[in-house]
């Protein structure tokens, strides 16, 4: 029996979800960094081996899209929020924003401030942005600000008028959803990976405990042949490729990250990323599936604070 589907937009907007907190240890982030595929080609790369491996008495330290992490919890809590039934088989994550304002420490306590942003019937599907703060839990410090689309195919034509319902905290709400705009130039900087069978199943242990990336019923009934990639790894493979090549292994350049989600991976298939310099600090990239004939997956930019001398 299909699932029943409510969008009810002004009440999905009034929301207001519990606090909640989020613990990690140095554990996490290095089975988070293996997750997304550091040192996953090369063990002994010096640009990584930090992100996995306590050297002497150095703290392991902290990929910056580790931020998407943080509210691993936001489905189940969107699970019981009012106005709001969907089919679960047919969510996709759409697109992802992470704004840095602090290193984050190799543990600690985060405590979560969540709320749905943005709400856009899109005929055939329904948009909904979550926005969600994420602060030192003990300090009060902001860490970051992740913001997430979620895709829910089957949930749009909830608009009551001829106009198509679409709102945002953040407008203009158009160019919340819009696809970033790839240069069509040769490419600054090129990187090829090439990701595992297993690595959705390594990814999820990060929290992400969704199916869809694990159980084959589960992403046949989704509309895929097999289990798919999370839409964070995938980003997660770009963020690194554009760390690596442009950044000389130095994450805590990065400020901020947007990623949208064009196309399903399978895991086991190879990631070619390409990257562009523009206006001096902003890196867009897009990443491509080798094996599919280089379609696009993900797409966006990444905002440096400098970008290296030696480039
Ligand atoms: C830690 C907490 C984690 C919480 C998240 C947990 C969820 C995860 O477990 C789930 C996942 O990771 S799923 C895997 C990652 N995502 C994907 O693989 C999706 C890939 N994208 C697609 O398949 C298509 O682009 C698709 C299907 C998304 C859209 O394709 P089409 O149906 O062909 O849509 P199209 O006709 O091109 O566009 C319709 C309107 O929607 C807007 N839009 C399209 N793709 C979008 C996207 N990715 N993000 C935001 N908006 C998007 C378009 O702009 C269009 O709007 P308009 O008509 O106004 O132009």
């Amino acid at each position: 029996m299909a699932a029943r589907t409510v969008i009810d937009p002004q009440v999905i907007v009034s929301h207001e979800f519990p606090q909640w907190s989020f613990t990690y240890s140095e554990r996490d982030v290095s089975l988070y960094a293996l997750g997304i595929g550091a040192c996953l080609n090369d063990p002994v790369d010096d640009k990584e081996l930090k992100y996995v491996y306590h050297r002497d008495v150095q703290p392991i330290e902290v990929l910056p899209t580790f931020a998407a992490i943080f509210p691993s919890q936001i489905l189940s809590l969107m699970a019981n929020s009012p106005g709001l039934e969907f089919d679960s088989h047919l969510l996709l994550h759409g697109k992802q924003d992470i704004e840095i304002y602090k290193p984050f420490p190799s543990s600690c306590c985060i405590l979560n401030k969540a709320a749905i942003v943005g709400v856009h019937d899109k005929g055939k599907a329904a948009l909904i942005e979550i926005e969600i703060l994420c602060y030192e839990k003990e300090s009060g410090v902001l860490l970051c600000r992740n913001l997430m689309t979620l895709y829910l195919r089957g949930a749009g034509g909830f608009s009551n008028s001829s106009q198509p319902y679409s709102y945002s905290k953040y407008p203009p709400s158009d160019k919340a959803v819009a696809a970033p705009k790839i240069p069509r130039t040769k490419p600054f900087a090129v990187y090829e990976e090439c990701t595992q069978p297993s690595q959705a199943l390594v990814y999820r242990l990060s929290g992400d405990y969704n199916p869809l990336h694990s159980d084959p019923t589960v992403a046949e009934i989704a509309g895929f042949s097999r289990p798919i990639l999370h839409g964070l790894c995938s980003l997660g493979f770009a963020v690194r490729a554009i760390i690596k090549t442009i950044c000389g292994g130095d994450h805590n350049m990065i400020k901020n990250i947007s990623g949208r989600f064009l196309l399903h991976v399978f895991p086991g298939e190879t990631l070619i990323t390409e990257m562009w310099i523009e206006g001096g600090v902003r890196v867009m990239y897009e990443t491509r599936v080798k094996e599919r004939g280089g379609a696009a997956v993900v797409a966006g930019s990444v905002l440096l604070s400098q970008l290296k001398a030696s480039l």
